[in-house]
C-alpha cells in the first residue's frame, strides 16, 4: 500500500496517485453530518478536512450522510457503504446519553448528530462495517457501547487541559501537543512502528468509563485514554475494524506518516469489505 503513494519533489507523501481514477472503483465511506444553524435555516455539514482525508489519505469515495431527526433507516444506508468515519465537532454529546449528571451552562450540543451517530455505531458493528472515529467520534463510540465521559477533563484532578487555544492559528491548534503511549502489541504501535507518538489535542471532554468490548490503544501522560479499538475477545467471530482516536489524524494527513498510516489501515479494511460486497 505504501508504494501506492507518490512522493512530491519535497519528498513528502502526497497521497494516492490519480485520485480521480481511484474514485470510480473506490470504497464508499460514509461521514455523518453535524446539524448547524446558518442564518434562519438548519444545514447538515461535514468538515472538509475529514472529506479530504478520506480521499487523499484513504483513497476512498466520501458520502456525506444527513443527520435528520428522527434518523432515516440508517441500516439500509450502511448496507451500501464500505466504511464509516465519525468526525470531530465542537459540539458535545448530550450528557443524558451517558450520565445522570446535569450538563453545564453554554454546553454546545447537537442532538440531531447524537441521534444519528449513537445509533450508527451498533448498526455498523453488527454489519461488520469498518469504523474510524475521531475526537467527538471516539466519544460517540464509547457512549454508544455503554461507556461514559468526563464533561470537563481539565476540571478533573490529575488530568491536564487537553483543549486548544482557539486564538492560535490553525497550524498551531492542530500541531503536535503531547505524546501518547501506544499499547504494546496494539494496532497503533504497529502503525507507528514505535511505542510512542506525538499527537495534536483539541478536546475538552474525554473517556471516563470505558465501554465493554473496547480495549485501550493509547494513553496520554496524565493517563487519559486517547485511543481505543473494538475487541470483544471472540476469536470465533473476529470483530470488524473499529479504531477510535481522540486526536485529529485527518489534519494534513499526507504530511504525517503516523496519521496517514491510520487512514491507510482503515482504507485496507474498507477495501476488504468492498470486495466482499461486490
Ligand atoms: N466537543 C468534543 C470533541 C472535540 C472535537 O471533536 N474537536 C474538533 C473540533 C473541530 C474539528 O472538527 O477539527 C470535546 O470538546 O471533547
Amino acid at each position: 500500500m505504501a508504494n501506492a503513494l507518490i512522493k512530491s519533489n519535497a519528498g513528502r507523501n502526497v497521497g494516492f496517485p490519480f485520485a480521480e481514477a481511484l474514485m470510480r472503483s473506490s470504497p464508499l465511506v460514509g461521514l455523518p453530518s453535524d446539524r448547524k444553524q446558518i442564518g434562519p435555516h438548519p444545514f447538515h455539514a461535514v468538515g472538509e478536512k475529514y472529506i479530504r482525508a478520506v480521499v487523499d489519505g484513504a483513497g476512498c469515495q466520501p458520502v456525506l450522510l444527513p443527520s435528520l431527526s428522527p434518523p432515516l433507516d440508517l441500516g439500509a444506508l450502511l448496507d451500501e457503504l464500505d466504511g464509516l468515519v465519525l468526525t470531530g465537532a465542537h459540539s458535545n454529546i448530550e450528557p443524558h446519553h451517558y450520565s445522570h449528571e446535569a450538563g453545564y451552562e453554554g454546553n454546545p450540543l447537537d442532538p440531531a448528530r447524537d441521534a444519528n451517530t449513537l445509533s450508527l455505531v451498533p448498526l455498523a458493528i453488527a454489519r461488520g462495517l469498518p469504523v474510524l472515529a475521531i475526537c467527538r467520534g471516539m466519544q460517540e463510540v464509547n457512549v454508544a457501547l455503554g461507556g461514559s465521559l468526563h464533561q470537563k477533563v481539565h476540571e478533573v484532578p490529575g488530568f491536564a487541559d487537553h483543549r486548544e487555544n482557539p486564538d492560535d492559528p490553525l497550524g498551531v491548534q492542530y500541531a503536535p501537543a503531547h505524546p501518547v503511549q501506544l499499547a504494546a502489541g496494539g494496532w497503533l504501535e504497529g502503525i507507528a512502528g514505535a511505542s510512542e507518538a506525538k499527537v495534536n489535542s483539541l478536546h475538552g471532554q474525554g473517556i471516563r468509563e470505558l465501554a465493554p468490548g473496547l480495549v485501550v490503544e493509547a494513553t496520554a501522560p496524565d493517563g487519559l485514554i486517547e485511543a481505543v479499538r473494538l475487541d470483544r475477545g471472540n476469536p470465533g467471530t473476529p470483530d470488524p475494524f473499529l479504531l477510535a482516536v481522540q486526536w485529529h489524524p485527518e489534519w494534513r494527513v499526507t504530511e504525517n506518516p503516523f496519521y496517514l498510516g491510520i487512514f491507510q489501515a482503515f482504507a485496507a479494511a474498507c477495501r476488504h469489505r468492498s470486495q466482499k460486497r461486490h
